[in-house]
Order: C-alpha cells, then sequence, then structure tokens
C-alpha cells in the first residue's frame, strides 16, 4: 500500500514540473569522487564546474583529470592521436573551478556533492546553496551512506533531491546507484537517471536505506575481514589474496580499504555505529582507529594497510 500511495504521489506532481535535461552541472569536493565524477560528465559533454575549499586540491584534481584521460586516449584513440588530443581539450575545456559554491550553482541545472562523509556538513552546505540555486536545479548527494533524506531536510526542495551514489574510480566502474527519497519527485528520478545514462553508466535504482545497495553488502564483509585479521585469523595479504582468487574480486577487502580512504571509511562505519549501537558488525574497529590517528589513511596519504611509495 505504501509503495502504491509513493508512486501515486510521484506521479500526480508530475504533471506540475517538466524533467531537466542536466548539462550544466556543479560538483563540490575535489578529491578522489569529486574529481572522477568531473571527468566523466566533461569527457561526455556536461559543462562543469569543480568546487573546492582548497585550491592545491582543486589543481590537484585538473591535473589527475588530465593524466587519466591521456591514458585513456592512449587506448581509446591509438590509431588517431590527433583525434585523442581534440578530445582530452575538449574534456579540459568543459571544466572551470571555484572555491565559492554560491557564486556558481546560479547556472546549473545539478549540484552534486561528494564532500566529507558527514550529515551536518552536507546539511550547512545545501542548506546555504537551496537559497541561491535557481528553482529548476536538481541537489543530490554521492553519499556512501548516510540518508538522503536526512540530507535533504535542510532544504526546500524535497522533492528536487535525491541520491547519485558514484563507484571509486568513477572513470571505470559502471554503476550509479539512484536514489529516490519518499519526496523525490517522478521527474528528478527520471532526470538523475538519464544523466547517469549520458555518462555511461548502468545505474540500478535503490531506496533511501541505509547503505542503499552494494554498500549495505560490503560494509559488514570488510568489517568482519577487519575482524579476522585483528583475531589473528589470517594475514591480512593471505585475506587479500584469498578473495582474489576464491571470489575472482579485483581487490581484497584491504587493498579496496587503502584505495576506498580509511578516513572516509571511518566516518562511515561511524554512522552506523551511531544508528545501531547493539550491532556488533558495525562496532568499533581498534585497528582502524589507530591507523587513522597514526595519518595512514590509505593510498592517498602514501600508507594504509599496504604502503605506496
Ligand atoms: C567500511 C565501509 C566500506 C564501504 C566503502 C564505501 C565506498 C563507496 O561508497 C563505494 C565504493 O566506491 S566501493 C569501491 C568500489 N570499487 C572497487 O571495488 C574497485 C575494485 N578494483 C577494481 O575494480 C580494479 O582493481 C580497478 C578498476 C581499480 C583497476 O583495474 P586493473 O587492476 O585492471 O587496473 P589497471 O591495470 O591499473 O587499469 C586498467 C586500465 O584503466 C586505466 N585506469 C586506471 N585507473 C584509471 C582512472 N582513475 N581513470 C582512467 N583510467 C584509469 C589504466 O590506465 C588501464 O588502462 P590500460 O592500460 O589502457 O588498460
Ligand atoms: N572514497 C570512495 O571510495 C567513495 C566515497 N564516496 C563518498 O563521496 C564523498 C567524498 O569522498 P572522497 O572523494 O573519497 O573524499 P576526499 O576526502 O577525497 O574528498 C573530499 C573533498 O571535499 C572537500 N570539502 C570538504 N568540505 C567541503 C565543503 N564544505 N565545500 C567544498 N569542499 C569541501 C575536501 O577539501 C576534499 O577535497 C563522501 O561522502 C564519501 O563517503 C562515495 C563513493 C566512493
Amino acid at each position: 500500500m505504501a509503495f502504491f500511495t509513493h508512486h501515486v504521489c510521484r506521479a500526480l506532481s508530475s504533471s506540475a514540473v517538466r524533467n531537466v535535461v542536466i548539462k550544466h552541472v556543479t560538483i563540490i569536493g575535489g578529491g578522489q569522487m569529486g574529481a572522477g565524477i568531473a571527468q566523466v560528465a566533461a569527457s561526455t559533454g556536461h559543462s562543469v564546474t569543480l568546487v573546492d575549499t582548497n585550491t592545491d586540491i582543486l589543481k590537484a584534481a585538473v591535473k589527475g583529470i588530465e593524466g587519466n584521460l591521456k591514458r585513456m586516449v592512449k587506448k581509446k584513440f591509438a590509431d588517431k592521436p590527433e583525434a585523442g588530443e581534440e578530445f582530452i581539450q575538449k574534456a579540459l575545456q568543459n571544466v572551470s573551478t571555484s572555491t565559492d559554491a554560491g557564486s556558481v550553482v546560479q547556472g546549473s541545472d545539478l549540484v552534486l556533492e561528494a564532500i566529507v562523509e558527514n550529515l551536518k556538513v552536507k546539511q550547512d552546505l545545501f542548506s546555504g546553496l537551496d537559497k541561491l540555486a535557481p528553482a529548476h536545479t536538481i541537489f543530490a548527494s554521492n553519499t556512501s551512506s548516510l540518508s538522503i533524506t536526512d540530507i535533504a531536510s535542510s532544504t526546500n526542495r524535497l522533492d528536487r533531491f535525491g541520491g547519485l551514489h558514484f563507484f571509486n574510480p568513477v572513470p571505470l566502474m559502471r554503476l550509479v546507484e539512484v536514489i529516490a527519497t519518499s519526496a523525490t519527485s517522478q521527474e528528478t528520478f527520471d532526470s538523475l537517471m538519464n544523466f547517469s545514462k549520458m555518462l555511461g553508466k548502468t545505474s540500478v535504482s535503490c531506496k533511501d536505506t541505509p547503505g542503499f545497495i552494494v554498500n549495505r553488502l560490503l560494509l559488514p564483509y570488510i568489517m568482519e575481514a577487519f575482524r579476522m585479521y585483528e583475531r589473528g585469523d589470517g594475514s591480512k595479504e593471505d585475506i587479500d589474496v584469498a578473495m582474489k582468487l576464491g571470489c575472482g574480486y579485483p581487490m581484497g577487502p584491504f587493498e579496496l580499504s587503502d584505495y576506498v580512504g580509511l578516513d572516509t571509511m571511518k566516518f562511515i562505519m561511524d554512522g552506523w555505529s551511531a544508528d545501531n549501537p547493539d550491532n556488533p558488525i558495525f562496532a568499533q574497529s581498534e585497528m582502524l582507529n589507530k591507523m587513522i590517528a597514526e595519518g595512514k589513511l590509505g593510498k592517498k596519504t602514501g600508507e594504509g594497510f599496504y604502503k605506496y611509495k
């Protein structure tokens, strides 16, 4: 019944608002996810403004995008290097940067955030931008596992708010989870689905439930690997090899954790343990806390479970 009501409500709202064709995108957060999403959006013909509070991060993001495009073009345009160079230049021309989100959202069809995994910080960002962005602009979050409903509650555009959850590394991972809350309009959902398609991704529709689909299954698996290692039941190397060769996974759980970033893993974990204090799956990992206190955040800092120098 609830399902029926929800869909009827979405259908009713559909007559009032038209679908937004997303061409101009503001991406907030120039870290690994924001830069990856910017790369894919720019190479598929969207104009992108990448925003971060830190100018060094923005410079590194643009440099990274250029480097990645060069790698991709080498293979894709092996026989046509000039066309490859033109592709790179076109994509780069589609990207501009800013340290002030408020001053760039006016021209945006979509504002997508990929900043730190913290509810209050995301809410503060969106509540400020809600007053500045045009009425038609869709807001979306790339959160790994925070509730989209909670993030959206800081705005007055609940019908134009959804989740767009990309996977790392964005240029290579083919999935996007598109999340509709009970207030997301059908038009907004369709626009987000369409945008994902334009980026060349396959999308799945998710409810606004903790961890959506992928992370609800991935998090218990990774945490169980941590516990095995903490108990001394296996070395991290053996656990990684076992899962790669035994299950065909491209990375083992420790390699993947380093790749995601151990600080991000902890932000995600802390949210889940606060919401589920009695569930042992989400209990704190002393090992993870210690590594973070020592500044070992994974690949991005040169050391996590493994060294990358
Ligand atoms: C407790 C909380 C837990 C929850 C965590 C939550 C985080 C989230 O919210 C959701 C997530 O994203 S979870 C992470 C999902 N990602 C994965 O599982 C990645 C697993 N790894 C892989 O798939 C491959 O190792 C991978 C695709 C990475 C690399 O594949 P290969 O090993 O075959 O790699 P390479 O041989 O190095 O590269 C293959 C070709 O791709 C090019 N390339 C690599 N990186 C690139 C990038 N970033 N951009 C563009 N091109 C790139 C590379 O140059 C190579 O090209 P060719 O040489 O021409 O073949
Ligand atoms: N790392 C991963 O594998 C994945 C992460 N995510 C989610 O994407 C989001 C970003 O993750 P990462 O890119 O890994 O983090 P990151 O730490 O690489 O980048 C976050 C960036 O946001 C910037 N930032 C923080 N607050 C800001 C603000 N108020 N305004 C503008 N910029 C701000 C920081 O300077 C930093 O450059 C998080 O919500 C995370 O849970 C989702 C899928 C995969």
